[in-house]
């Protein structure tokens, strides 16, 4: 087991490059989701705090050693993020699993995504010098144009617990590239590891007010920033509902948006496929990774009829094989769910399945061998049909839910069936299919023969009720650029369009 005495932080709020308690003082607690205890505590910001932070951030952007220096500059800091990162790559990993329950396995893999997300903006904060002005040839003698691209201003980034860190860095790090001055909001229920950045920021002397962070709860902290007159645009990822509400706070100011929002995302596994064993590892791992509490989780299985007994048979034998524990112990593949209220929430999700008549197949309850904690077995439901809460509601946990299909055409049928549109994943060895698949999926991420791998350089959003704009890639980083046309009449004739009066 990994050291779980690695002490937790008493931070303060990160406001113009320093820490600075609350102006009303308050304070949330930490609780470790695998053993239910409180930890330490996290400073809680309201109003008051933000608009000190947007104070500090609005300064940033208008001094020389901010706003306006070259991405050259900008991308020195980024790389010294990212250097410090895997400095403390083991503490950062350990702090996370124990405010979040990720596997120490995963949380030290999203150290390494971090410093990576970091260092791939810092190349494209370099680029974006000889791309910060491009001329535009209008083949005219009168007129000489170009468009500059400039840092949006003030942005706000509003953050999950799911991939604490990660999440916020999706964000922080290409409005920084940009040459914003940006505003964290992380989620309440795990923002150590967001805090323990502000400390990074210190450590490596990135100019005050270009990165503030301020955890607190969402309508205390984050309301006050989506409706701030002096915010430019907020990033947001979460749930459906605050997605909704940050939209309707921004609309008022006609602020500009991004929301990255849930999913139910399908996996179409067809009879086609070599290998049973593989396809059960991908359908296992995109769903039951980080405990299901994925986004882009694909939580359908909507498998070939003629192979469905063999596969789920098969994926039983996976799943019974995954090691449930505290997550700093070696191996675990399965840690709590965030919170008690994610935990009930779950639960409930899984008595309601049943009661509408759905069969669960395997887990369903808290595993027999650990009494404390938020722990959830990895669930199986079959027999589902398509009205039922279990098929059109995300879980964000777990859960996986089954349904068999005898055509192509009825696979992309129930794959589209959903309010929601992330992700969706396709299992074959047909090529062909796989790209009417591509072609048919609703959705702004697609999976061939996998789920869930993701990459720095392509763009991460949905459609439909999943939200729109898109994070990583070069679209995160235009999400906190302004584009602005510069039109320039170089002739030296008069425009002539009224009567000129020296004439009359
Ligand atoms: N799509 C995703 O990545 C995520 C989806 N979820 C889903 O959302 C459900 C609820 O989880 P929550 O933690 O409550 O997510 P949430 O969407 O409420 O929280 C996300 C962020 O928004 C902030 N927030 C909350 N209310 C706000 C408001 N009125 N104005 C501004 N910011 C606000 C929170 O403090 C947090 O930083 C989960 O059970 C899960 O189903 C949760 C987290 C991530
Ligand atoms: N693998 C990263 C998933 C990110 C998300 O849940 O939004
Ligand atoms: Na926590």
């Amino acid at each position: 087991m990994a050291n779980r005495n690695v002490p937790i932080p008493r931070r303060q709020l990160y406001i113009g490059g320093e820490w600075r308690e609350p102006v009303k003082k308050n304070r949330i607690p930490i609780i470790n989701p695998a053993t239910e205890e409180i930890i330490g505590d996290i400073p809680a910001a309201t109003a008051e705090d933000v608009d000190i932070a947007v104070e500090a951030a609005r300064k940033a952007i208008a001094r020389d050693d901010w706003g306006s220096t070259t991405g050259a500059k900008r991308a020195k800091y980024l790389r010294a993020i990212a250097a410090k990162v895997l400095e403390k790559k083991s503490v950062l990993a350990t702090l996370e699993s124990l405010d979040s329950g990720k596997t120490l396995f995963e949380s030290a893999a999203d150290m390494d995504d971090v410093a990576g997300c970091f260092e791939y903006y810092a190349d494209l904060a370099e680029a974006l010098d000889s791309r910060r002005k491009i001329p535009v040839n209008l083949n005219s003698d009168s007129f000489k144009t170009y468009v500059l691209r400039e840092p949006l201003g003030v942005v706000g980034l509003i953050t999950p617990w799911n991939y604490p860190l990660l999440m916020a860095i999706w964000k922080v790090a290409p409005a920084l590239a940009a040459g914003c001055a940006a505003i964290l909001k992380p989620s309440e229920l795990a923002s150590i590891t967001c805090l323990e950045l502000g400390e990074i920021c210190r450590e490596i002397g990135l100019p005050s007010g270009a990165l503030n962070i301020l955890t607190g709860l969402g309508p205390e902290a984050g309301g006050p920033l989506a409706s701030h007159p002096h915010v430019d645009k907020i990033s947001f990822t979460g749930s459906g509902p605050t997605g909704s509400k940050i939209m309707t706070a921004a609309a008022q100011l006609v602020k500009p948006v991004s929301l990255e929002l849930g999913g139910k995302s399908p996996i179409v596994v067809f009879d086609d496929i070599d290998n049973l064993d593989i396809a059960a590892e991908w359908t296992l791992f995109g769903i039951f990774a980080n405990t299901g509490q994925v986004c882009s989780a694909t939580s359908r299985l909507i498998v070939q009829e003629s192979i469905a007994s063999a596969f789920l048979d098969r994926l039983l034998k996976w799943t019974k094989n995954i090691k449930i524990s505290d997550p700093l112990e070696e191996d675990c593949k399965l840690g709590p769910v965030v919170s008690a209220g994610q935990y009930e929430k779950v639960l409930k999700f899984i008595s309601n399945a049943k009661s509408e008549g759905a069969t669960i197949l395997y887990g369903g309850k808290r595993p027999q061998h650990l009494k404390k904690g938020y722990y959830v077995q990895p669930t199986i439901i079959t027999d589902v049909n398509t009205s039922m809460e279990i098929w059109k509601e995300e879980v964000f946990g777990p859960v996986l839910c089954v349904k068999t299909f005898k055509t192509e055409e009825e696979a992309i049928e129930l794959a589209n069936d959903t309010k929601y549109g992330l992700a969706a994943a396709v299992m074959s060895k047909d090529v062909r299919r796989c790209e009417r698949f591509t072609k048919a999926f609703q959705s702004g991420i697609i999976w061939i023969n996998c789920s869930q791998p993701t990459f720095n350089q392509l763009p991460w959003g949905g459609k439909k009720r999943s939200g729109f704009g898109r994070d990583l890639g070069e679209w995160g980083l235009e999400n906190f650029l302004n584009i602005k046309q510069v039109t320039e009449y170089t002739s030296a004739e008069p425009w002539a369009f009224y009567k000129s009066p020296s004439k009359n």
